[in-house]
């Protein structure tokens, strides 16, 4: 048995990680990376240096204001008129710092930068308070951190509320997290948007990072699923409101896929020690395959972007290329030229080299050594049609353009169906191998959909492995032994439980309902809940293009690890309450919009100090004159709602943030669930949360042992998941890329999940 290692109980606190020490501590260099690049001209030869040079130069951090907040301006403005000009001339190691500005590119000045890295920040107390505030912030979802050039993707996809959007290689979530925001955009009382986003991730750990980086975001039109991207399985939708049974397609899809990396080295600096010529040959087939069943699933007129953050042209140009020639005339390439103005970029190339994994430029497949044929598909090479193709209007960000990371990103727009090309046209031998497969694969996927149009069914009959991991003399056998969930491309994680809807009559449906006073158009036939136990547990609410995917007679294709806003968990309480549901702080935000005022309790700030500081106060511990309504209230869950506009000294200093001038509250109205018993109350929030607002607040609280939080079963379990691939995650693995830094974030945010949720 191996040896297992473990924290020990009474062990030292954990050193904080200081990237900036490895990083200095290495060599920046890599002659076979920059022989590599300067052979691919990528730029004139007197931009190389400038560009060389950057690339050793720590990145600055970045944040972006959220945009479902319909304070995210006053957010901004708080930054930029109470913090910034208390951050000019602070010098942090020495150092002049900048003080934090907007990217020029991103919209309303949305997106922020600043150059003092996150491990010098308590060194300064200016930098201090305001590491304090975007934590803050960050924890209710006004703010989130992002590398800059992580946010160019989504912001091409020009999402729109209503719009179907797939996003295919989603983990760890900074891009979903975007995507959401944008659905979510006009944040209209009362409506729950058209619009839906299907995460998907293969690997089932990252997946659960993706859930925990998206749940601030409360959306019910969020889907996570766990497949290959290359495999993402068709499906026909439950029938709308029209009677129409409508296939599983998007009007936006991300392909953000997983690539070698190396543009990521300004803050991966183990790129400079790693990097080789191998490194982005066994990921190009697996991108085109990814990118063209995105493609497939894309609706006519839809548009997919393409990303990755590698500089190479093999990860990049090639596959993009290969995606237009197998297209044959029904996508074409964008010219983004005038969309994001401010965004300094070079044009793709049409043209360059492939080298063997030794260092030598191999000009077409027939040059290859016979023992290293196998590795290369011919699409590696720029297609004798490259000139036509309008490869120019790809987009390449440099590191020294605006002082960011790298990134590679294309934007395709579907002009007509697409059907994949014949087997003969395969890109490779191994995939020509895959093709004698066919007929035992392709029978069986027409027996499940023979009603699917031309496209689908090309679509089933293709659903391939990564050829890298498939032995090509076994492929046939293996293939026809597969199990439905592995041709899909379910990941094997643990089985799901299923999702299953409540009635709009179900009695648990018409308690909650009258006792909160639900809206009488409220959806009452959106929850669901994910066990057949005898009870309900946790009430979940999803929107309602999540349920005609659920609802969907295929759903058993199609691996859901998570959707749905946690809306009511039955309260284990030795109370008497007509009601044992309660609400969830996770989806207060939602369901306040939907609760009748008799269960909402306007307070002021008194009230929100007396429950943060006090575990179980009484209803003497409040002000007298709220005191009848206290007692007049029926015992149970209801909502307390502050409203910093309501305070008659709104506008005296936050002792917190004192010296930033900071007015004493936060912006807009907040909701937090609340018990009452008898004769006392309780918040309901747990100690992550509890103290977040605290601080929002610029007050004190008390944690209580008593938190309560509806923690489904397991989910304890499912966080340290999380964590330990966040964990895995920050040792900077290739295709994590530029998002290593959230990955960072999320370990952090987990732990304390963790640890609340075994309280
Ligand atoms: C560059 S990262 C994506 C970053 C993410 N879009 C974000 O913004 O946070 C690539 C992701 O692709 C996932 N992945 C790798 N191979 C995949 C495949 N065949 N299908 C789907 N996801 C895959 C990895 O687990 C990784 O999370």
């Amino acid at each position: 048995m191996g040896r297992r290692f473990s924290r020990k109980k009474n062990a030292a606190p954990r050193k904080e990680r200081d990237p900036n020490e490895t990083y200095m501590e290495l060599k920046k260099v890599n002659e076979q990376m920059e022989q590599y690049y300067k052979a691919q001209k990528i730029m004139s030869d007197e931009e190389w240096p400038v560009f060389w040079e950057h690339l050793k130069v720590t990145l600055p951090t970045t944040f972006r204001i959220t945009g479902t907040r319909s304070h995210a301006v006053e957010i901004r403005d708080t930054v930029k008129n109470a913090f910034v000009p208390h951050l000019r001339d602070i010098s942090v190691d020495g150092v002049i710092a900048n003080p934090p500005r907007p990217l020029a590119w991103y919209p309303d000045e949305l997106g922020w930068h600043y150059d003092v890295p996150r491990t010098s920040l308590k060194k300064s107390p200016e930098y201090a308070k305001f590491h304090q505030f975007l934590v803050a912030e960050t924890e209710v979802g006004n703010i989130s951190r992002q590398e800059a050039v992580s946010m160019i993707p989504p912001l091409l996809l020009d999402v729109k509320p209503q719009h179907w959007v797939m996003d295919m290689c989603a983990a760890p979530g900074s891009k979903t997290a975007q995507i959401i925001e944008m659905v979510h955009a006009n944040e209209q009382y009362k409506v729950v948007p058209a619009g839906l986003i299907l995460a998907n991730d293969a690997d089932y750990k990252r997946s659960h990072m993706l859930i925990h980086q998206t749940k601030r975001l409360q959306s019910p039109c969020l889907l996570v699923t766990n497949h290959d991207a290359s495999m993402m399985p068709s499906l026909k939708l439950a029938p709308n409101n029209k009677g129409e049974v409508l296939p599983l397609e998007f009007d936006r899809v991300l392909a953000d896929v997983p690539c070698s990396g190396d543009a990521t080295l300004r803050k991966n600096p183990m790129v400079w020690l790693k990097w080789t010529h191998g490194g982005a040959m066994g990921l190009h087939h697996t991108q085109v395959n990814i990118l063209q069943r995105g493609v497939q699933m894309l609706k006519v007129g839809g548009r997919i972007v393409y990303s990755t953050c590698s500089f190479n042209p093999m990860e990049n140009e090639a596959v993009i290329a290969e995606m237009l020639n197998r297209a044959n005339g029904t996508l074409e390439l964008v010219d983004v030229s005038q969309e994001l103005p401010a965004l300094k970029r070079r044009p793709g190339l049409s043209d360059w080299k492939v080298f063997t994994k030794e260092g030598k430029i191999v000009d077409k497949l027939e040059d290859v050594p016979e023992d290293a044929k196998g590795k290369f598909y011919p699409s590696m090479w720029a297609p004798k049609n490259a000139s036509e193709l309008h490869l120019e209007r790809c987009l390449r960000i440099y590191p020294h353009l605006q002082d960011t990371g790298g990134f590679f990103v294309a934007v395709l727009k579907k002009t007509a169906p697409f059907v994949v090309p014949n087997p003969n046209r395969a890109a490779s031998k191994v995939e020509a191998a895959e093709a004698t497969t066919e007929s035992v694969e392709s029978s069986e996927t027409k027996d499940e959909s023979n009603t699917e149009n031309e496209e689908t069914l090309a679509t089933g009959d293709k659903h391939k492995l990564d050829t890298d991991a498939v032995k090509e003399s076994e492929e046939p056998v293996k293939k026809a032994r597969m199990s439905r969930a592995e041709r899909y491309g379910a990941a094997t994680g643990p089985k799901e439980e299923p999702f299953l809807f409540l009635d709009a009559k179900n009695a648990d449906v018409e308690l909650f309902s009258k006792f909160y006073g639900l809206d009488e158009d409220f959806p009452k036939d959106q929850f669901l809940v994910r066990s057949e136990g005898e009870k309900n547990k946790t009430i979940y609410f999803v929107s309602e293009a999540v349920k005609t995917i659920l609802k969907s007679e295929e759903i058993h294709r199609l691996k859901v690890v998570n959707t749905g806003v946690r809306a009511f968990v039955r309260q284990d309480s030795n109370t008497p309450a007509e009601c044992l549901f309660r609400l969830n702080s996770e989806g207060i935000n939602l369901m306040r919009q939907f609760v009748s005022d008799n269960r909402v309790i306007p307070v002021h700030l008194k009230e929100v100090i007396t429950l943060l500081q006090s575990p179980y106060p009484k209803i003497s511990e409040f002000a007298e004159e709220m005191q009848p309504r206290l007692t007049a209230l029926q015992t149970g869950c209801c909502i307390f709602e502050f409203d910093p506009e309501q305070e008659e000294n709104k506008d005296q200093p936050n002792p917190r943030w004192e010296g930033q001038g900071l007015t004493g509250f936060v912006k807009g109205k907040l909701a937090f669930p609340v018990w009452k018993a008898q004769v006392s109350f309780n918040m309901l929030l747990t100690k992550q949360d509890r103290r977040s607002l605290a601080m929002r607040l610029g007050v004190d609280c008390v944690d209580s042992t008593h938190v309560i939080e509806g923690g489904a079963k397991g989910t304890a379990a499912k966080a340290a998941a999380i964590a330990a691939a966040a964990a895995v995650d920050s040792s900077a693995d290739a295709d994590s890329g530029a998002d290593a830094m959230d990955a960072e974030d999320t370990e952090e945010a987990t732990e304390e999940a963790t640890e609340e949720e075994t309280v």
